[in-house]
């Protein structure tokens, strides 16, 4: 058996939008089999069965579940047009979908290396990360997801022949199924060396408090309402908060004050406050003078979820943003989560 795991993932935190990515102690995991036979009655010769979030509506068939969407690209790329008859996929997922807490960038790691593990094709994890930014195309959920940590990262200035390459339309990397029929034509291979990064440190006394509204918000509803330049002045402020933010997190003990004024962003948390109610007064509601023990507090990702980073004192913050929630009529579950520090996983045996 192959089992990969792979895990949560928290982009932003705060002023690095798109930038950095944080990866959570909520592991994805899928259970592969194969079963050496001629035929196979699923479609692209793989079973999938699933349990956990999103059990009652993510699609089971290959052709079309995100996962194994991602790994049929990986594969066909290399020449195989299915997956080897028969594959059984077991997906076990925890992580909850359209939450902020990069639901999508673990399927589409976790598609990329099932690919390279049953097509026995030996990419290297960096060559990976370009199949996956082909699908997820900003870089902060994926690179936490797969390397593991507190992640910092940026996308290579590709040359015109690469950037047409990686700039086609997602429904030419991952075509939605016509009807069965198989064109027999290769999809776009990545450019190499799309996107680099780099793990920061992180003090281990750094809990992430992870409140999750029991709503979604999807990645381009939340990127739909950015705007499309900024000035001056709000990119300088965000630049000048992650630049002390990255390094302010790998100090034991952490200092609160430095922290919390460092999570501050004026790039997408006030544009997505129409997205979830009463953003504003629940990023206000917890500071480290009001709840000794918090450092920050930031929207995970694209939202709904907030995130808290704390030391001590879990239960208090996470009521006080149970209660706002509770004013508009939203619930929510919490968990105190840790970094998933070596990322993903594949594990044969
Ligand atoms: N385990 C999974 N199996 C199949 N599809 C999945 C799985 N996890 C996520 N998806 C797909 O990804 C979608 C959610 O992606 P989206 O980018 O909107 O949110 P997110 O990744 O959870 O949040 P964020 O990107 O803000 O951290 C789901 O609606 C589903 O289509
Ligand atoms: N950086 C991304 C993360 C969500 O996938 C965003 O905030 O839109």
């Amino acid at each position: 058996m192959i089992t990969i795991k792979v895990p949560c993932s928290s982009a932003n935190i705060g002023p690095g939008f798109d930038v950095v990515g944080l990866s959570l102690s909520i592991w994805l995991e899928l259970q592969v089999t194969i079963k050496a036979t001629t035929t196979s009655s699923h479609p692209v010769n793989c079973q999938i069965t699933y349990e956990g979030e999103g059990a009652d509506h993510v699609p089971l068939n290959a052709e079309h579940n995100l996962i194994t969407r991602t790994a049929l690209y990986v594969l066909k790329c290399h020449s195989k047009r299915a997956f080897p008859s028969e594959t059984h996929v077991h997906i076990v997922n925890p992580i909850p979908l359209g939450r902020g807490l990069g639901s999508s960038g673990a399927a589409v790691v976790a598609g990329v290396l099932l690919g390279n593990a049953v097509g026995e094709l030996g990419l290297s994890k960096d060559r990976m990360m370009d199949y996956c930014l082909m699908i997820e195309r900003h870089p902060d959920n994926v690179m936490a997801a797969m390397y593991g940590g507190f992640v910092g990262s940026y996308l290579k200035e590709l040359d015109p022949a690469d950037m047409e390459r990686k700039e086609i339309p997602l429904a030419e990397v991952l075509p939605e199924p016509a009807g069965g029929v198989d064109t027999g034509l290769k999809p776009p291979e990545p450019p190499l060396g799309i996107g680099h990064y780099i793990k920061f440190g992180w003090a281990r006394e750094i809990k992430a408090i992870a409140i999750i509204p029991q709503f979604e918000v999807s990645t381009a509803t939340a990127r739909s309402v950015l705007p499309v330049n900024y000035s001056r002045a709000d990119l300088i402020f965000n630049l000048q908060r992650l630049a002390v933010l990255t390094t302010a997190l790998t100090r034991s003990p952490p200092d609160a004050e430095l922290i919390f004024q460092a999570m501050q962003d004026k790039v997408h948390q006030p544009y997505r406050k129409g997205l979830i109610p009463g953003l504003p007064g629940i990023l206000a509601s917890v500071t480290p003078q009001s709840h000794p023990g918090l450092l920050g507090i930031c929207l995970s990702g694209a939202g709904p979820t907030i995130l808290a980073l704390a030391t001590e004192n879990f239960e208090n913050i996470a009521n006080e943003i149970l209660t706002k929630f509770k004013q508009d009529g939203i619930t929510c579950d919490w968990k105190v989560l840790e970094p998933a520090y070596d990322g993903a996983q594949v594990i044969n045996s």
